[in-house]
């Protein structure tokens, strides 16, 4: 039985995947063997023993130390453009409030309704013209990050007419697929600020990207530009947004991740971190988590992880055994010399690396036992060893 601990609530369509037979699943289950997440901060969390995979149902996994799991064999899985969707929704939404005062207006009207005396279809006529605001027709859009959203984002906006910039050092070949080739793929983002009346951002929040909107990226755009947020608060500069703000330089800024500081300024629509909130979203995000989670659990596979290769293979032999390791020189030779000093033949074997860290798969013809496991965590820079019986 594997223990499954989830630290959000996760959409049922998700833990249907993992069968009462093989599965225990709850927020109150203890020494798991994986964890289901959606935004919960798990910084502080201390990991128990037992703990070998992580699946974050969604897109950024800035709530989760990435670090310290990998140092400690734990396998952190995603699931990449499951919500994008929903988030690319929302943009568009975002760039609507942002430019015609339907949040304002609607409030206004709600008002008159409960002003006694006040016919409202009379002031409604007298008084909306507190709330223009332009079209995003023929407006320029410049987006920053093409990846899942990005590129939904993109190709949505030049379906509403929109000319579009991105920017992207690392655009992925897939990800440049998706894109449409109206949009002006540019080199370095002042060409982006230089024309957009509306700027977006879909990067991972990090310590590379933090701030990444700040006063000097501000100084760089147009003024009474709309600059919209649904990826991550610390992404742009509170201090710096608020004087742009005050100062009329950016007419709005749309915040999915709003806080105490932010939220009171003027020009600000803060929205309560609702970029994936679709039932569609939380189904998808759960559905695949749940997947990735099962399938490594079970068969050691690994299949969109942010600190761990992908490796996947079919079953052959009669055990598995599943080695996470430092990414260093003659580790494979090792792994090997011990397995044919014990007899044990390989009847297939995978072995791939990402960044420092790397993961071999070995299929054999015999049972392991605890004995040849222990040889194997004896090995130096082996980190975690599982044997799987099929
Ligand atoms: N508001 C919400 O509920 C949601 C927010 N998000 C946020 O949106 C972010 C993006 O999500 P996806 O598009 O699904 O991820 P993704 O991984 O598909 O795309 C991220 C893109 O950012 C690019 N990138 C990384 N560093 C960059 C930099 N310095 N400059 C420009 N581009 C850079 C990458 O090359 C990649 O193409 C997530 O990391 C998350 O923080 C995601 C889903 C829901
Ligand atoms: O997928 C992401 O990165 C999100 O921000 C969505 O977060 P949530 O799952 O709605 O708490």
């Amino acid at each position: 039985m594997y223990r499954i601990k989830t630290l959000n609530k996760i959409s049922s369509a998700g833990l249907a995947r993992l069968d009462q037979t093989r599965f225990q699943v709850g927020n109150d289950v203890e020494n798991e063997d994986g964890i289901l997440v959606r935004s919960a901060a798990m910084h502080d969390y201390e990991f128990p023993q037992a703990l070998r995979a992580i699946a974050r149902a969604g897109a950024g996994t800035n709530n989760i130390p990435i670090d310290r799991c990998s140092e400690n064999g734990i396998v952190v899985f995603n699931t990449p453009g499951a919500n994008a969707n929903a988030v690319k929704e929302l943009v568009v939404a975002a760039m609507l409030i942002a430019s015609r005062d339907i949040m304002g207006g609607a409030k206004w009207v709600q008002e008159q309704a409960n002003t006694e005396g006040v016919d409202v279809a009379a002031a409604v006529e007298k008084g909306k013209s507190a709330f223009v605001g332009p079209e995003l027709y023929k407006k320029t859009l410049g987006v920053i990050g093409l990846g899942a959203i990005g590129a939904l984002v993109c190709n949505a906006a030049l379906e509403l007419g929109m000319d579009v910039y991105g920017y992207d050092p690392f655009l992925s070949v897939d990800a440049a697929l998706r894109l449409d080739r109206h949009v002006h793929v540019v080199k370095d983002v002042n060409e982006l600020y230089k024309v957009a009346d509306y700027v977006t951002i879909h990067v991972p929040f990090n310590n590379d990207t933090k701030d990444f909107i700040n006063a000097e990226a501000i100084s760089k755009m147009k003024g009474q530009v709309r600059v919209l947020n649904l990826a991550r608060g610390g992404l742009v500069n509170d201090d710096d947004m608020i004087e742009a703000l005050n100062s009329g330089r950016v007419a709005k800024y749309v915040t999915d991740f709003p806080d105490n500081k932010i939220t009171t300024a003027k020009n600000v629509i803060a929205l309560p971190h609702l970029g994936a909130s679709t039932p569609e979203s939380e189904e998808n995000c759960a559905a695949m988590a749940a997947q990735e989670l099962r399938d490594y659990l079970v068969n050691g596979n690994i299949t969109n992880s942010v600190n761990m290769p992908s490796v996947s293979q079919e079953w052959s032999g009669i055990a598995r055994v599943c080695i996470i390791h430092k990414n260093v020189p003659a580790m494979l030779t090792k792994i090997m010399t011990t397995l044919s000093d014990d007899n044990i033949n390989v009847e297939n074997m995978t072995n791939k690396s990402k960044k420092d860290y790397a993961y071999t798969m070995v299929d054999v013809n015999t049972r392991i036992n605890d004995q040849v496991a222990d040889e194997l965590r004896a090995i130096e820079g082996v980190i975690r060893v599982r044997v799987l019986n099929h």
